[in-house]
C-alpha cells in the first residue's frame, strides 16, 4: 500500500499553494483589503447595537438613531462591493493556481519513462487527476480564502470582546481551547480513513478500466461472474471505508459544536452575574452576546473545514508522489541534434535489466549500416523487443552505449531522435479520433496523395476505402473496434508517413495473413538503400532477405550473418528455420497443411515410415484462431493434438485459487496437446492465441482409426511419450 497518511495538518499543501498563488500578489492584496472591509463591517454591526440601545433607545434620541442607521446602511453597500471583489480575486487566483498545478502534473507525466507507466495503472493516474485534483481545487478556491477571512474575523472580534469586557472574554477563551483541540482527538483516524477510501476509489477505477478494455476476453473466458464478485467486494469496501471516513469527519465537526454550547452557558451565567453586579450595561451585554455569537460561528466554521483540509492534504500528498517521480530516461542538459543524414546504429557492450537485479540483455554488440535491412530473430523472451526498445531509447542501458552516427543516444535531443526514428510496436495504439487524424497526427502539411500512398504501402488503403466513412471513420476504444491486422497496418502507415531514417518494427506483420505479410515485406525490402529498417520477427520467412540477421538467445546475440550464412553455420538459426518449414498456406491464410517430412521431425512421430506420415498429415484440419481465443482450457478433457502453423500462443497455468500465470510462449512450428492422441485426460494448462493464428489439429478418434490399421504407430507414440514423462 502506498503513501499511507501519517500525521500532518496540510502544511505541505499550504506551501505548495503558496508557491502557485505567489505570482498573483496584486490580486491577493486586493483580496486581503476586501476581507478587512467585510470583517470590519461584521464586527461593527454588534457595536452599533450597543449605541442603539444605550445611546438611542434608552434615552429615546432620534438623532443618534438615524446616524447609526445611516452608518450601518452605507457600510453595508461597501461591504457588498468588497465581498464581490474578494470573490472575484479568489476565483481568479485559485483558478490560475489550479490550472498551473494541473498543467505541471500533466507535463511531468509526459516526461516519465516506461517504468513509471508500469508502476502506476490507468485508474491510479485518472483518480489523481480527477478526484484528488478536485479536492485540492476545493481547498485552494474555497477553503483557504474562507479560512483567511474567518481567522481575521475571529482576531478582530476577539479584540473587540476584550475591549467590551475583558473578564468575560477571558472566561470564554478558556472554554474556546476545548473547541480548538477537541477535533484533534479524531484527526488521525479521519486521515487514515480518508487515505483508505481514496486507495479503494483508485483500485475500483482500475477495475472499471480493466473490464472496459478486456470486455472481449471476459466474455470469451466467461469471467463475468468472477469479476462481478470482485467488483461487489470492492464496492463493499468502498462503502465500509466511506462510512468510517464520514463518521470520523462528522465527529470532528460535532465536537466543536458541543464545546460551543458549553461556552454559551458559561457566558450567559457569567454575563448575568456582571449585570447584576452593575459591572456591565445591557447594551454592552447585547453587543458582547452578538459578537460572541459571530466569533463562535466563525470558530465552528473553521473546525468544519478540517475534514476538507485533511481530504485535500491527502490528495496533495498523492499528487506529490507522482510529481516526485524522476524519469528514468532523461534529456541531457545540452542535447545534441541527430543529423538528418543516416548514420550507423550501434550497440556497444549493452547490458540492460528491467529491474536492478535482472539482466534481459547481456553485453550485446551489433552494428547496423545506414540503408540496410536488419532482422532480430530468436525464441520468445530472448530479448529481441528489448533490444529494439533500447534503439528507440525507451530505456537506457545499465552498461554500454547505444549510438547513432557515433552519438550516444543519452546525449541526443528527444525531438531529433523521434524525427530520426519511428517504431511500430506489437501493441498498436490508436487515438480515439478518425482514421485520418490517426495517420496525420495533426500534421496538416501532409497531402492527401501522400497519406494514401503510405496507406497503400501498408496494405490498408483498400480496407479504409471500403468503409462507408472512409478516412473519416471514427476509431473507438483505442482501436478495439478494428482487427489486429488493420491496427497493425494503420500503425505501419503512420510510421511511414513520418518518413523516418530509421524504421523499427516489432513483429509488425504478426497479425497479418500470409499474402498481406508478403506484400508488406516487399515494401520493407524496397526501402533498402534509402531507409534503415530493423525488424523484430519470430517468423524467419520475413528475415530471409535481410542484409544481416541477429539471433538472440537469453539476452545475448549468439549468431549473426545473412540467411544463407546462418543456414550454413548449422546452429540455432538453422534449427529455428527447420522448425518453421514444411507448412503450406492458401493466400488468405484460412487453409494450411503440413508436409509428411515435417511431421517426421516431431519427436512424437519420429521413426514412422514416410507413407504413414503422409496418411497422418492428411488427417489434420485447419483452425484459424482470433487474437485472445482460448484453444485449450486447463481442466477440460483434451481430444486434439495441435501444431502451430502460424502465430503465437501463451501457455497459462493456474492452481485454482490464483490468477493464471504465463509459463511459456509457443510460436510457428511448435506443437501442444500430444497426450490427447492417446487418451482423454484433463488438460494441464490453458493455451491462448496472442496473435491471429493458424493451427493444424488432429482428433484422437481420427488418429485411432489409422492406428487400428497400423498399430506400430501407436506403439511408437506410446514409447516416445513414456520416455518424455520419465
Ligand atoms: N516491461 C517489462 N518488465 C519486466 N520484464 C520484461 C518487460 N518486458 C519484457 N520483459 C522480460 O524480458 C525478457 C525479454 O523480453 P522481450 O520482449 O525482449 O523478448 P522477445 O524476444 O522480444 O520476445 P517476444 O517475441 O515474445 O516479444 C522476457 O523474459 C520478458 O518477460
Amino acid at each position: 500500500m502506498r503513501d499511507r497518511a501519517g500525521g500532518g495538518t496540510g502544511l505541505s499543501g499550504l506551501r505548495i499553494t503558496f508557491r502557485y498563488i505567489k505570482p498573483y500578489y496584486g490580486l491577493l492584496i486586493l483580496y486581503a483589503l476586501c476581507v478587512l472591509v467585510e470583517v470590519a463591517y461584521a464586527a461593527a454591526s454588534p457595536i452599533s447595537l450597543k449605541y442603539l440601545i444605550d445611546k438611542a433607545f434608552l434615552p429615546k434620541d432620534w438623532e443618534v438613531f438615524w446616524i447609526v442607521i445611516a452608518v450601518v446602511a452605507i457600510g453595508g453597500i461597501f461591504n457588498i462591493f468588497a465581498g464581490m471583489l474578494g470573490d472575484y480575486s479568489t476565483a481568479k487566483v485559485g483558478g490560475e493556481a489550479i490550472r498551473r498545478y494541473r498543467t505541471d502534473l500533466f507535463v511531468h507525466l509526459q516526461k516519465q519513462s516506461m517504468p513509471f507507466y508500469q508502476k502506476y495503472r490507468i485508474g491510479d493516474l485518472a483518480t489523481r487527476f480527477s478526484a484528488d485534483m478536485s479536492s485540492v481545487e476545493r481547498l485552494i478556491t474555497s477553503v483557504y480564502p474562507f479560512l483567511f477571512r474567518e481567522s481575521i474575523n475571529v482576531v478582530i472580534s476577539l479584540s473587540l470582546l476584550f475591549a467590551l469586557e475583558w473578564k468575560l472574554t477571558l472566561a470564554v477563551l478558556a472554554g474556546a481551547a476545548l473547541m480548538i483541540y477537541s477535533p484533534r482527538i479524531v484527526q488521525g483516524r479521519a486521515e487514515t480513513a480518508n487515505v483508505r477510501y481514496k486507495e479503494e476509489q483508485e483500485s475500483f477505477a482500475n477495475a472499471i478500466d480493466e473490464i472496459a478494455k478486456g470486455h472481449k476476453a471476459i466474455i470469451n473466458l466467461h469471467q463475468q461472474r468472477r469479476l462481478r464478485e470482485r467488483a461487489e467486494e470492492q464496492i463493499r469496501r468502498l462503502f465500509t471505508f466511506g462510512l468510517s471516513m464520514r463518521m470520523a469527519n462528522s465527529l470532528m465537526e460535532r465536537l466543536p459544536t458541543t464545546a460551543l454550547l458549553v461556552l454559551n452557558g458559561t457566558m450567559l451565567a457569567f454575563g448575568g452575574y456582571l449585570i447584576f453586579e452593575d459591572q456591565m450595561t445591557i447594551g454592552d451585554f447585547t453587543a458582547f452576546l452578538t459578537l460572541f455569537m459571530a466569533v463562535g460561528q466563525a470558530g465552528t466554521n473553521l473546525t468544519q473545514l478540517l475534514p476538507i483540509a485533511i481530504d485535500a492534504n491527502v490528495s496533495f500528498r498523492r499528487i506529490g508522489e507522482l510529481l516526485a517521480e524522476k524519469p528514468s530516461v532523461e534529456e541531457a542538459a545540452n542535447p545534441a541534434e541527430l543529423p538528418a543524414a543516416a548514420g550507423t546504429v550501434r550497440m556497444k557492450d549493452v547490458t540492460f535489466g528491467y529491474s536492478p537485479d535482472s539482466r534481459q540483455l547481456k553485453e550485446v554488440n551489433l552494428s547496423i549500416e545506414p540503408g540496410s535491412y536488419v532482422a532480430f530473430v530468436g525464441a520468445s523472451g530472448s530479448g529481441k523487443s528489448t533490444a529494439l526498445q533500447l534503439l528507440a531509447r525507451f530505456y537506457d542501458p545499465a552498461a554500454g552505449a547505444v549510438t547513432i552516427g557515433g552519438l550516444d543516444l543519452r546525449a541526443v535531443s528527444e525531438a531529433s531522435l523521434r524525427t530520426y526514428a519511428s517504431m511500430v510496436t506489437q501493441d498498436t495504439f490508436l487515438f480515439n479520433s478518425t482514421i485520418r487524424d490517426n495517420l496525420l497526427l495533426g500534421n496538416e502539411d501532409i497531402s492527401e496523395e501522400r497519406m494514401r500512398g503510405a496507406a497503400r504501402s501498408a496494405q490498408v488503403d483498400s480496407v479504409i476505402a471500403a468503409w462507408p466513412q472512409g478516412y473519416e471513420t471514427p476509431v473507438r476504444q483505442e482501436g478495439a473496434s478494428l482487427s489486429g491486422g488493420e491496427r497493425q497496418r494503420l500503425a505501419l502507415a503512420r510510421a511511414l508517413l513520418r518518413d523516418p531514417q530509421l524504421l523499427l518494427l516489432d513483429e509488425a506483420t504478426a497479425a497479418l495473413d500470409p499474402s498481406s505479410e508478403a506484400d508488406i515485406n516487399d515494401v520493407i525490402e524496397r526501402m533498402r538503400g534509402s531507409r534503415t529498417v530493423v525488424s523484430v520477427t519470430h517468423r524467419l520467412g520475413s528475415a530471409v532477405h535481410a542484409d544481416r540477421i541477429y539471433v538472440f538467445r537469453q539476452g545475448e546475440v549468439i549468431e549473426s550473418g545473412s540467411h544463407s550464412q546462418l543456414l550454413k553455420l548449422g546452429g540455432a538459426y538453422r534449427e529455428l528455420w527447420e522448425k518453421q518449414q514444411g507448412f503450406r498456406f492458401s493466400s488468405d491464410g484460412l487453409h494450411a497443411s503440413v508436409e509428411a517430412d515435417r511431421l517426421g521431425k516431431l519427436a512424437i512421430f519420429a521413426g514412422i515410415e514416410p507413407e504413414l506420415l503422409a496418411g497422418i498429415a492428411s488427417l489434420f484440419s485447419t483452425y484459424p484462431c482470433r487474437e485472445g481465443e482460448t484453444v485449450v482450457k486447463q481442466g477440460e478433457e483434451g481430444n486434439h493434438f495441435y501444431i502451430i502453423a502460424r502465430g503465437k500462443f501463451e501457455i497459462l497455468k493456474s492452481d485454482g485459487a490464483e490468477e493464471e500465470k504465463r509459463v511459456a510462449v509457443l510460436q510457428d512450428g511448435d506443437c501442444f496437446g500430444e497426450i490427447a492422441l492417446l487418451r482423454g485426460v484433463p488438460r494441464t494448462a490453458t493455451v491462448r492465441a496472442l496473435t491471429p493464428s493458424i493451427v493444424l489439429a488432429i482428433h484422437r478418434e481420427e488418429f485411432r482409426k489409422l492406428t487400428h490399421e497400423h498399430p506400430q504407430v501407436l506403439a511408437t507414440l506410446e514409447a516416445t511419450l513414456a520416455t518424455r514423462m520419465n
